[in-house]
């Protein structure tokens, strides 16, 4: 089963040259909210709406999302709701800005790596010489991720022109919205 029309007229046309294509999104309830109490998941989007995410996440390279929820969330980020194909649908690259390597070694993200069921996260942080830091980065590399330390002052920007990710070739990205990511002109 293909992803939907409207998806395949928009996305199939070939990302910009220079600037990576990045799609933004999030589930809304209807008073505006987008999480809940900290600590729990808030499920808003239904069936359908799950699916067309998953059929965006084959679309995409890569999926970026904050550290607050990738605690929070512990998600898979794979498009799992989609119906089985051969061959299987592409995997976006999970990728977690994480300054301060918070992530867990027993993460979703990095027990899928190692069962063969997802692809290596990359985690965007800051280099420190913090032994903790240290410590901390030798375990996540040691639990599969690959650490991508890029020096900042006031987070990692991401402005379109320069985005990080652009060194890695990654040309299309899809950004689950928190409230802390937002996206620079
Ligand atoms: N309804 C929806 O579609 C979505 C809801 N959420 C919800 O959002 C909540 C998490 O939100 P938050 O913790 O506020 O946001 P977040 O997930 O973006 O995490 C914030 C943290 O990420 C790091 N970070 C963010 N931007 C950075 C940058 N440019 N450079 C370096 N580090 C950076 C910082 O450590 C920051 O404290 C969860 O409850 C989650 O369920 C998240 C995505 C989609
Ligand atoms: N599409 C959508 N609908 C919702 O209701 C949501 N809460 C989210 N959240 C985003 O999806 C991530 C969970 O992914 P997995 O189901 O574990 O693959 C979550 O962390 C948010 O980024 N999305």
């Amino acid at each position: 089963m293909p992803p939907p029309d409207f998806l395949i007229a928009r996305y199939s046309q070939q990302p910009p040259s220079i600037r990576p294509h990045i799609t933004l999104t999030f589930a809304q309830s209807t008073d505006a909210k987008i999480a809940a109490i900290p600590g729990k998941q808030l499920i808003l989007s239904g069936n359908e709406s799950m699916q067309m995410t998953h059929w965006l996440r084959s679309m995409h390279d890569a999926i970026l999302v904050g550290i607050g929820t990738a605690l929070n969330d512990d998600p898979q980020l794979n498009t799992r709701h989609l119906p089985p194909h051969s061959p299987p649908h592409n995997l976006p690259r999970p990728v977690i800005l994480d300054s301060h390597l918070r992530l867990s070694t027993s993460c979703k993200l990095l027990n899928n790596f190692r069962a063969g069921s997802g692809r290596r996260p990359w985690v965007l942080s800051t280099p420190n010489q913090d032994p903790s830091w240290i410590s901390r980065k030798e375990a996540l590399k040691q639990a599969g991720a690959n650490i991508i330390e890029i020096p900042s002052l006031n987070g990692i920007s991401f402005s379109l022109n320069s985005s990080p990710l652009d060194r890695y070739a990654l040309r299309s990205y899809f950004h689950s919205r928190s409230s802390a990511i937002t996206p620079r002109s």
